[in-house]
């Protein structure tokens, strides 16, 4: 079943034309990602899904609703994320952030419970501006879950991590496809596409130019690709 349908988006900033006629369709309980070079249109049309910038042109559907129609606070309740330069007050400890967020929602998580989950039990007392990179990108996944979501959009999550930070960030992604949670990542990085994502849809100048299973893009691209980094530049013509 569809738990985002996107047609024909467009979006526009002061006549230069962003995404140009973008649709794609994420199936639930999926890890959906959205790759593809700088200033291809990737935040704009999450933002469009998330209901955070309104669209030009086209429909979004998430969970049968419209995130800027008359359901927007409804679906707001059900879609948790952590959206590109997400940022926190330097000085607010991780449990006042939790606490924080989970008053947002009607019926939220246990925060408590999400902080002890998510191993942030020990950082309870940390500042955000203390974080190493790897810390503040759990919180911002546990801040995303705390709404108990049934989708969750995040952008370019792992920018920026270690080696490390990144494959346990990819774990974290991983447990929330286990228990049910559509997934939406924004990356450029191909090597997370191929190990992460169950569907990709690549962007490139505001269109999707390639979209399926990282082993059917492969496949797509032709003999001797051997991995999706390949596919990538096969695909958009890009070296
Ligand atoms: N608020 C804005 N005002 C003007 N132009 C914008 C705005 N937001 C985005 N753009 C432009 O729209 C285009 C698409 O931007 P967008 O951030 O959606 O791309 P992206 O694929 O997410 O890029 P990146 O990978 O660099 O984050 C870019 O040319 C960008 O400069």
């Amino acid at each position: 079943m569809a738990v985002i349908e996107v047609n024909d988006l467009r979006k526009s900033y002061k006549g230069h034309q962003a995404v140009n006629g973008v649709s794609l369709t994420v199936e639930r309980g999926e890890i959906f990602g959205i790759a593809g070079p700088n200033g291809a249109g990737k935040t704009s049309v999450v933002e469009c899904v998330s209901g955070l910038r309104r669209p030009d042109g086209g429909t979004v559907r998430v969970l049968g609703l419209d995130p800027h129609g008359g359901d927007r606070r409804a679906l707001q309740q059900r879609i948790g994320a952590q959206l590109q330069e997400a940022a926190l007050p330097d000085a607010i400890k991780v449990g006042e952030a939790l606490k924080m967020y989970a008053s947002f929602y009607d019926d939220p998580a246990d925060w408590r419970a999400l902080m002890d989950e998510w191993g942030l039990a020990g950082r309870k007392g940390d500042r955000f501006a203390g974080l190493s990179g790897g810390w503040k990108q759990r919180l911002f996944i546990a801040l995303a879950l705390v709404g108990r979501p049934e989708v969750v959009l995040l952008d370019e999550l792992t920018t920026g991590l270690d080696p490390d930070a990144r494959r346990s960030t990819w774990a974290l992604i991983r447990t929330m496809r286990e228990r049910g949670v559509t997934v939406v990542i924004v990356t450029h990085f191909m090597d997370e596409a191929e190990a992460l994502c169950d569907r990709v849809a690549i962007i490139d100048g505001g269109r999707v130019t390639a979209q399926g299973s990282p082993r059917e893009l492969i496949g797509q691209a032709g003999a001797g690709t051997a991995s999706l980094e390949d596919a990538y530049f096969a695909l958009t013509g890009r070296n």
